[in-house]
């Protein structure tokens, strides 16, 4: 059936699904009947959705860790540390890399391995293999919505399985779960894919549960210009919406700059909502999630909390419902459970120091919401034409064409023509534009800011500026200045 911006018939959807639970034993355990049952008694408290429209009406931003190990005793051990000492108000739980590729097979050496060394072989948790039954025990023995975080191009199974598990919430997208992760997985197919876990959140929707899907905001989290990463979020959030879903948190990565981190957030929200409306969404809810910064960290602890404070304070400015909480650990790895609170509790201190806050309107403000809002509207009303009006083949032939492209991105789907590096105030500007078609008035503004940093810096603007921006925070800069 050629790809299409449809919803999916009941009948489409039930007959891909008997082919997606036989992908591994633990998919025969989802019966959706008992599972709608089973997640009729998830209480307020305990749903994703219904937090994040708490959070929303009382304009508080909610702190929220990644975590994931391979054994269930541990996990749980690890979310009650988490929400316990560390203060969480969601939870998640980070999947590991072999299930992210439908590895199955090796997820279960990894958890027999993990046994047998009494610590976890695996970067995060198993959900497949462990099954309903598995993530069920996750789900009552701990006390906030759990969410499943991922990177995971063909999340059907994985998206059955917590989902009939009161894991009320799912991360991913068949944009921002391919291009940033998969080398050589078609658009085609995760988008169709995603279609597919999209349309069962709206079953459960359409049965009366409320639940949370969000798009992954950061992509390759490398010098990604916000209007690039707002574009895929919009889009990712109107193919959902198609499918019925209803609850939707839209993100964003840290790029550093603080105004221009502020004015993508607020240009996200407004034109997510405006983008539902105009194609008929109304009644979608929107939020928004802010993720610490994505680049490299610092090892000095000390130094790791600054970074992690100045992302935690952006998004109390930024009036985001939700951020992403990053650790003191991020240089080394996969942090300890005592690392990952800390880096909660400095972020709920630095959230409630914040609160009832808002970065004021300045015409610096507006200036850069008015352009991230230009941007993005170029390239969706692109995607819209190419797409003769269906976003879904439109973001194939978006990707093909270099409409839409994500800088440093592993994808040979995706163009990598286009390429970003910093301004002299450390926003990220677009130095090749490459197929992304701009007017010229936008081409002329970033090149006039980048213009600025050169004549500051004394050489020309070239790659070398991007370059030395990949490498400055390691150097515990955010501009890349000229040694
Ligand atoms: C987009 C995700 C990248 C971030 O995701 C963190 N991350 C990955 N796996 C785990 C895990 N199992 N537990 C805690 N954090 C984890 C990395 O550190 C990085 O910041």
């Amino acid at each position: 059936m050629d790809l299409r911006n449809k919803k999916l018939t009941e009948e489409e959807f039930f007959g891909i699904r008997k082919e997606v639970l036989t992908h591994w034993p633990t998919g025969s355990e989802v019966d959706l009947q008992e599972a709608v049952e089973y997640l009729k008694k998830v209480p307020d408290e305990k749903n994703f959705a219904k937090k994040l429209r708490k959070a929303k009406e009382e304009g508080v931003t909610l702190a929220q860790p990644r975590a994931g190990v391979a054994l269930i005793s541990e996990h749980i051990k690890l979310l009650n540390y988490l929400e316990d000492e560390g203060g969480a108000d969601l939870l998640p739980s980070t999947i590991d890399s072999y299930t992210r590729q439908n590895r199955y097979n090796e997820c279960q050496i990894g958890i027999d391995e993990s046994l047998k060394a009494g610590r976890s072989l695996l970067n995060g948790f198993p959900a497949v293999n462990h099954g309903v039954k598995g993530c069920r025990e996750v789900y009552e023995s701990i006390k906030n919505p759990i969410q499943a975080r991922h990177g995971t191009p063909d999340a059907r199974l994985l998206s059955e399985i917590i989902t009939a598990s009161g894991w009320t919430s799912n991360e991913g997208g068949g944009i921002s779960y391919n291009i940033p992760y998969a080398k050589s997985v078609s658009m085609e197919k995760t988008i169709r894919d995603w279609q597919y876990c999209d349309r069962l959140t709206g079953w459960y929707e359409e049965q009366g549960i409320e639940l949370n899907r969000e798009p992954f905001g950061p992509l390759t989290g490398t010098l990604v210009p916000p209007s690039i990463s707002n574009t895929v979020a919009i889009l990712e959030a109107l193919l959902a919406a198609e499918q019925g879903v209803k609850n939707v948190t839209v993100g964003y990565g840290q790029c550093g700059n603080m105004v221009q981190d502020i004015a993508a957030i607020r240009a996200l929200e407004e034109q997510t909502e405006e983008y539902l409306k105009r194609f008929g969404y109304s009644d979608v809810f929107v939020t928004t999630v802010f993720h610490q910064w994505m680049g490299g960290f610092p090892a000095d602890e000390a130094k790791a909390f600054g970074v992690i404070s100045v992302g935690a304070a952006t998004a109390a400015m930024a009036g985001a419902t939700k951020v992403i909480v990053k650790t003191p650990h991020e240089a080394i790895g996969i942090p300890t459970m005592e690392a990952n609170a800390q880096g909660i509790r400095d972020t709920i201190m630095t959230l409630n120091m914040l609160k009832g806050q808002r970065m004021p309107m300045s015409p610096e403000l507006q200036t850069e919401i008015n352009i991230i809002k230009a941007e993005t509207r170029c390239m969706l009303e692109s995607v819209y034409e190419v797409g003769k009006g269906d976003f879904a083949r439109g973001t194939v032939e978006a990707f093909k064409l270099g409409i839409v492209d994500i800088p440093f991105a592993p994808s040979k789907y995706n163009a990598g023509k286009m390429m970003p590096a910093r301004d002299n105030s450390g926003a990220v500007r677009y130095l090749m534009t490459g197929n992304i078609p701009f007017t010229k008035d936008i081409i002329d503004f970033n090149k006039a800011k980048l213009v600025e940093r050169g004549q500051f810096e004394k050489r020309d603007v070239t790659f070398q500026m991007t370059v030395d921006d990949i490498f400055a925070v390691g150097k515990g800069n955010l501009i890349g200045r000229p040694e």
